[in-house]
């Protein structure tokens, strides 16, 4: 009976993967919610072999009273601003003087709510708001809840990757229009919805909300064979994680607003919302190099699209 029910888990959380990670589903929803529905009976009958790592979890169901403090291994930073060519070509030539030739690697800026996955030996075990960058909130039951955050890892390792948690735009509608129809205060927009979605303390609530999540760093890069951002986004898809595909690696400033103005105008096609770019020097020595202002890191900028 384990066996049956190990395996079970197993499939249900790669179909979760090819699903919500890779957006290519192998196998009907019908037949995952079948499969679903009889994995939880089994876990019923058999509770010895419910583990945090079950896509049972994904339901939700643990009703906190309140939120614990977490404190983060490593701070979670925050980005300095650019708003216009002009403060970009400034960023460029203060980077330029510092460390010479630098390649950028160009990321969107999802509108949603900072979060920090913890995984020890691969396994998904707490996670939590950014809080003031080193005290955030345990919110590990909901973040549970987001299918595209990997239970467990496809090799044993232990980092906290960070990312951000968001609601589509579709979901967003959805969620406005129910509440709308049961005569409800609606969410001004996603990043509200996601925030609060996160912030319920019974996770099935968070469950119903339809989130995902992009990452795009781990804050032990020594973990992970990276030397670069690029790299290290490509390892994080290889071990499961969620990341954006309209990244892009550029040599130069120019080819920087060239994406910044792509994005300012086509940001509209995406399913989920962006409030700007964020540009960060590609190789993660002369990330060091460059190293930290108090709170941001001088080796990266966020472009904000004006209000
Ligand atoms: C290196 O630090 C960061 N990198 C980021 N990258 C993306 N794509 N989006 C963010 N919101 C973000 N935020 C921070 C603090």
């Amino acid at each position: 009976m384990e066996e049956k029910i190990r395996s079970l888990q197993e499939r249900l959380n790669r179909y979760n993967y090819e699903y919500h990670v890779l957006d290519a589903p192998t196998i009907p929803d019908s037949e995952y919610d079948k499969l679903l529905h009889e994995l939880i009976e089994l876990e019923e009958q058999h509770p010895e072999f419910r583990t945090a790592s079950s896509p049972t979890v994904r339901v939700g169901g643990e009703v906190l009273d309140r939120f614990e403090k977490v404190a983060h291994d490593t701070p979670m930073l925050s980005l300095g601003n650019a708003f216009n060519e002009e403060d970009l070509r400034a960023f460029d030539k203060r980077v330029r003087d510092s460390v010479g030739d630098v390649e950028y690697v160009c990321e969107l800026k999802i509108d949603g709510l900072a979060v920090s996955l913890k995984y020890v030996d691969g396994v998904f075990v707490q996670g939590a708001t950014r809080g003031d960058g080193t005290i955030g909130e345990d919110i590990t039951s909901n973040l549970r809840t987001i299918k595209a955050v990997p239970l467990t890892l496809k090799e044993p390792m232990s980092f906290e990757a960070r990312g951000e948690a968001y609601m589509p735009k579709r979901s967003f509608q959805r969620l406005n229009e129910a509440k709308e129809a049961r005569g409800e205060a609606l969410f001004q927009n996603p990043r509200n919805a996601a925030a609060g979605s996160l912030r319920q303390l019974d996770s099935k609530l968070a469950a119903e909300r339809n989130l995902s999540i992009f990452l795009y760093s781990v804050n032990d890069l020594a973990q992970i064979e990276a030397t670069t951002q690029a790299e290290a986004l490509d390892i994080l898809d290889d071990l499961g994680f969620k990341t954006n595909k309209e990244r892009r690696l550029v040599a130069s400033i120019d080819e920087v607003i060239e994406y910044v103005e792509y994005w300012t105008t086509h940001r509209a096609d995406l399913d989920y919302d962006i409030d700007g770019i964020v540009i960060k020097v590609n190789d993660l020595e002369t990330q060091e190099q460059l190293g930290y202002t108090v709170k941001s890191p001088r080796w990266a900028v966020a472009f904000k699209f004006p209000a």
